[in-house]
């Protein structure tokens, strides 16, 4: 089935549409005035232009009759001024509020989106959630600027025509709403499918986004494993979907135009036919004739209106579905408190039968206690898979653990802002990543307004000084995108000295000395350890030669808790930490 299809398919269509165009009409209702202003000029204009018919009337009448025609010509002149400049007005006031529209529902997707929780991030493709914000509100803004507007001026354009020539001929009205009438049905039958269409193309786009995204995010990877076809494939894939799309709308737009510049046309011919019968019985005066038809000619004006600008409103409600989504996504909105650094002396971490499952797998933690000293060092140890991670992603509320509760000074994070948390708690992830900028701008990340002193302390303490002496800019040099220009172990001492920079009451180490030389790791195990002199360090280690000297380890196997100890009373008493500190030849170092 295609995608067009498929979209099609789905179900519950009228409750979504009422809820899109309330939301629809929620974007517009903060430029409700300026708005309003577009629709006055707007309407100004299609009066100007009702009443040229009658101008002509009145001329023709004149010519006939041999008056003079000096103050319709001054009239005519005066009022095509006035109708250029009340369009210039119209259209600067038009765009402005279309703009100011995108900006507002761009800088509202943009708030969500950053503050979007971790469990929502883990199911969605961040280019699907990017092209929300660059694609799809603009096609809302479209929709609820120029769509409302060209709807509603279309809508009364064409009801004053109507009354007009109603009321110089009944039975030529007659003839000329038959096929109005036509036309009228046709659109019902189309404007739905369009949104139909409208939403597919924008799901396609946002798909191209994803695998785009997905593609040139891991371009190493892409380019080592030979796999530029199959991604070209995949996002080749997305883009003809939104060209089939495309193409079934392009069709429908067809449908429309044809439909109703046939209708116009058609009336046209039956109704110079028709008229010219009245007009040779003496029913119809030759000028009303005229103006009739000129009137009838100026009619596609307001269908078009009409239909571009309902066409418009059913394009703005499919892509508004797709924003509306990002809407309904659980954001978290604590942590904008403006919380000061943390003050007070390092508290312990008390985890207390923390349970814990990711959605739709079994536990990943199961009733996991332990309590981390201040100003000790605590290693978290244990085969991959064991939940150390996961325990750290609780620490920082990533996820809210399931059963159990986790105290920071006595607090129970759950009830604590996130603000407040991370204040406290910094966080060194696994794979340590870097932001495009300086080594500066990345350094001083989460403490923008650190003084030389404090920086040089942290560079010392991490090793990272002779690495700076030696950059061609010092600290303004550029780190490249994801700082690739630096190599791993480089990385991972600047993601800590970020971190120690906060000056946190906790450290959460996560895999730290994965990538390092033994001399590295030498300096970063003293780093560490100064660390925890000032604050309450925990760490994940797969190396155990890291950790040996820890104050305490806690073994972690399967999401449970296997045994707390030091190196050496885990030695003695549990035999897996025996096997894996015999896997690494630590048995004949101690
Ligand atoms: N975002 C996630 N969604 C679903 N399941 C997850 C997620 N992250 C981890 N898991 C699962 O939870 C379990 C624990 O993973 P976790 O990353 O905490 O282990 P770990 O001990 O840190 O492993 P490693 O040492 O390999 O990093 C694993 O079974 C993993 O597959």
């Amino acid at each position: 089935m295609s995608i067009v299809n498929e979209t099609a398919d789905a179900g519950g269509l009228p409750k979504c549409s009422n809820r899109s165009s309330r939301a629809l009409l929620g974007y517009a209702k903060p430029h409700r005035w300026p708005l309003t202003l577009v629709l006055l000029l707007t309407l100004a204009g299609s009066v100007a232009e009702l009443v040229q018919p009658l101008m002509v009337e009145t001329v023709i009448a004149k010519l006939t009759s041999g008056e003079s025609l000096r103050n319709e010509i001054l009239l005519l002149t005066g009022m095509f001024m006035v109708a250029v400049l009340l369009n210039g007005w119209q259209t600067w006031i038009g765009q402005r509020t279309a703009e100011r529209m995108v900006l507002g529902i761009r800088r509202g997707l943009i708030w969500r989106l950053i503050r979007l929780r971790v469990a929502e991030l883990d199911q969605r493709e961040p280019g699907n959630l990017t092209t929300r914000v660059t694609s799809d509100s603009t096609v809302v803004q479209h929709a609820a600027t120029t769509g409302v507007i060209d709807l509603i001026n279309g809508a009364l354009h064409l009801a004053a025509s109507i009354v007009m020539m109603g009321t110089m001929s009944p039975p030529l009205l007659g003839i000329t709403a038959t096929v109005l009438i036509i036309v009228g049905i046709v659109l019902g039958f189309v404007m739905p499918r369009i949104r139909q269409v409208v939403q597919a193309t924008q799901e396609s786009v946002g798909e191209i986004g994803a695998a785009l995204d997905r593609s040139l995010g891991a371009a190493r990877t892409v380019k080592a494993n030979g796999a530029e076809a199959t991604e070209t494939e995949r996002a080749i894939s997305a883009a003809r979907s939104a060209y089939r799309a495309g193409l079934t709308g392009a069709r429908y737009q067809v449908v429309i135009t044809t439909v109703s510049g046939m209708a116009v046309q058609t009336s046209f011919l039956v109704v110079i036919g028709f008229g010219g019968v009245l007009v040779a019985t003496g029913e119809l005066g030759i000028a009303t004739l005229i103006a009739f038809l000129l009137y009838l000619f100026n009619l596609g004006t307001p269908i078009l209106s009409l239909v571009t600008g309902f066409a418009a409103l059913q394009q703005g409600l499919g892509a508004l579905q797709r924003i509306e989504e990002v809407n309904q996504m659980t954001v978290e909105d604590d942590i904008d408190a403006d919380i000061g650094p943390p003050t007070g002396p390092p508290p312990p971490v008390v985890v207390d039968e923390v349970t814990f499952a990711y959605p739709g797998r079994p536990p990943a933690l199961i009733g996991v206690s332990f309590t981390a000293e201040p100003r000790k060092l605590t290693a978290i140890v244990g085969p991959s898979g064991a939940g150390k991670t996961t325990l750290f992603s609780l620490l920082q509320r990533f996820y809210d653990h399931q059963g159990g509760r986790i105290m920071l000074a006595g607090d129970d994070i759950s009830r604590c802002d996130r603000a407040e948390v991370r204040q406290r708690i910094a966080y060194v992830e696994q794979d340590t990543p870097m932001l495009a900028g300086t080594f500066r701008e990345n350094l001083v990340y989460a403490a923008p307004g650190s003084d030389p002193a404090a920086i040089a302390d942290v560079l010392a303490l991490t090793g990272l000084d002779r690495l700076v002496q030696q950059l061609p800019d010092g600290l303004d040099t550029p780190v490249g995108v994801r700082g690739v220009t630096l190599s791993g172990g480089e990385r991972q001492r600047l993601a800590i000295a970020r971190a120690l920079l906060r000056r946190p009451q906790v450290l959460l180490l996560d895999e730290v000395t994965a990538h390092l030389d033994a001399r590295s790791e030498h300096t970063l195990r003293r780093t560490i350890e100064a660390a925890s002199r000032e604050c309450t360090v925990l760490l994940i280690a797969h190396r155990l030669s890291t950790v040996t000297s820890a104050h305490r380890l806690v073994v972690l196997d399967q999401g449970r808790v296997r045994s707390t100890g030091t190196h050496a009373e885990l030695l003695a008493t549990d035999p897996m930490y025996r096997e894996l500190a015999a896997t690494q030849l630590l048995l004949s170092e101690s």
